[in-house]
């Protein structure tokens, strides 16, 4: 039996601090910063000559020990059959995507095991155990997977990235994939999108994938025909489905934007949980019904965003070239707004126009019926705008009912500061922040021998 090294991926959950709906339209650029949360996959292969065809296991132990056992095969246009006939769709559309993808006639590793592992972060700890060794730590749930409660960071673009990533690994016999390697990164990027609209029955703008793989980024969307124009499996001519991806994936230019961007030095983004979510398709329905009802007004109030969402991300990157071509200045300047002086000019452009951002979707709120900022979320940002350090804060991506994101400075301790105040009462300030980095290279040993908490 000859085994393939294990190696292990990760990937980081998202904010999409500006450009919400707007960047549903290739013309308009988000800012997507990515999170300290990541999703975990530890992948190893071998070869069987005990069994026939391909065989996957794909393992989630924090989850009441789910898990997903595939037979793959050519013959069925690899797409994978689940043994149990349990079904997780992300899953699916990435074993029949990287399969695909690659149509190998005889895959030298045939049995493949992959463990998923999700950072704290992404789910209600709730009902939790907490597992830790000296390297990771992860919650366990005695409930399945889609039973317990999410904080919407993205789990699912996440899980399809590193997952796709392990594949590709498998998939090209070894050694040879590095994430290091703009093509091989751009060959995940482009097979995790298409499994994860595949997956969700929708194409959204791609900015949680492309967060996954890229980090924090300036985002342009992809077109959503190139994805729709797929041909569907065809199991009598599995080779169209085939060549269709494989110029997709290596040949379309897909026209996106995914520009590393920080933000400034001794700024960070905080997320503070409500306890509660919202429907992002719903959500996305209702306004592009408004938006289609209303033209050309509609598109005004977009042209209105979009202006405000520019100046928001150039004041951004401006604070970032001034951290580093006037240290001194800069330094003066983050030390008076952690002593409550907000009039440094720049400061206040870019907390006036998160200002204007957040009134446009107040009055698309109020005319489609799109909870975008509800009131209780109007009611806790101002409450935040009010504390020192704080420079703006949104409900990012679709809005809603879901975690804010306060923008401040790196000494603000917001637990400290509102702990106690009835203002805060229903917020969990959450344990992370942004991060550049998108898809990395873990050390597969580092999984091994989680312990109970309380065992240690
Ligand atoms: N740790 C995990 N193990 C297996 N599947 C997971 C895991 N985390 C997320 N998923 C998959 O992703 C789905 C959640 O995706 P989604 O509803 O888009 O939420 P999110 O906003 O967090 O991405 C789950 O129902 C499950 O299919
Ligand atoms: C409206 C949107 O622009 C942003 C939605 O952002 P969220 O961060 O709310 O996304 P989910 O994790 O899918 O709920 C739609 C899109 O870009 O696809």
């Amino acid at each position: 039996m000859v085994e393939l090294e294990p190696r292990a991926f990760s990937a980081p959950g998202k904010a999409l601090l500006i450009g919400g709906y707007l960047v549903l339209n290739p013309q308009y650029k988000a800012f997507v910063l990515a999170l300290s949360a990541r999703m975990h996959a530890v992948v190893k292969a071998s070869s069987r000559s005990d069994i026939s065809g391909v065989y996957l296991n794909v393992k989630s132990s924090q989850f009441n020990n789910n898990q997903w056992n595939y037979k793959v095969s050519r013959d069925n246009g690899y797409v994978p059959l689940e043994i149990n006939d349990l079904t997780n769709p992300f899953v699916e559309q990435v074993v029949f995507n990287a399969f695909n993808y690659f149509a190998p006639e005889n895959l030298k590793f045939n049995y493949i095991e992959i463990e998923i592992f999700s950072d704290p972060a992404y789910h209600s700890s709730e009902g939790s155990k907490r597992k830790v060794n000296q390297f990771k730590s992860f919650n366990f749930h005695e409930k399945d997977i889609d039973e317990v409660n999410k904080t919407g960071l993205g789990s699912s673009a996440g899980l399809v990235t590193v997952l796709t990533t392990a594949l590709c690994y498998v998939l090209m016999n070894g050694n040879s994939l590095d994430i290091s390697n703009p093509n091989h990164l751009k060959m995940i990027h482009n097979l995790a999108q298409v499994a994860h609209c595949q997956a969700q029955g929708k194409i959204g703008s791609g900015f949680d994938v492309a967060a996954a793989t890229y980090g924090s980024i300036i985002y342009q969307r992809f077109e959503p025909a190139i994805i729709a124009d797929l041909p569907v499996m065809d199991i009598k001519d599995i080779n169209k489905y085939h060549v269709a991806l494989k110029t997709l994936i290596d040949n379309l230019d897909w026209n996106i934007t995914c520009e590393p961007v920080k933000l400034p030095p001794r700024l960070k983004v905080i997320m503070g949980d409500v306890h509660s979510g919202s429907k992002t398709v719903k959500l996305v329905s209702t306004v592009q019904k408004w938006y289609a009802e209303n033209l050309p007004r509609s598109h005004e109030i977009y042209e209105e965003i979009n202006f405000n969402n520019t100046v928001a991300v150039n004041t951004l990157i401006k604070l970032y070239h001034i951290s580093e071509e006037r240290p001194d200045y800069y330094n003066k300047m983050i030390d008076g707004l952690n002593n409550d002086k907000n009039d440094d000019p720049d400061i206040k452009v870019l907390a006036e126009s998160i200002e204007m951002i957040r009134e446009l979707f107040r009055t698309i709120t109020q005319e489609s019926g799109a909870a975008i900022e509800p009131l209780e979320q109007t009611e806790l940002l101002n409450a935040c705008l009010g504390l020192r350090g704080v420079i703006g804060g949104v409900v990012p991506g679709a809005g809603g009912h879901d975690a804010i994101s306060l923008v401040m400075t790196e000494e603000t301790n917001i637990k400290k500061i509102t702990a106690g105040n009835p203002s805060f009462k229903n917020v969990t300030w959450m344990d992370v922040t942004q991060e550049q980095v998108g898809l990395k290279e873990e050390n597969a040993e580092y999984y091994k021998d989680l312990e109970s908490d309380e065992d240690r």
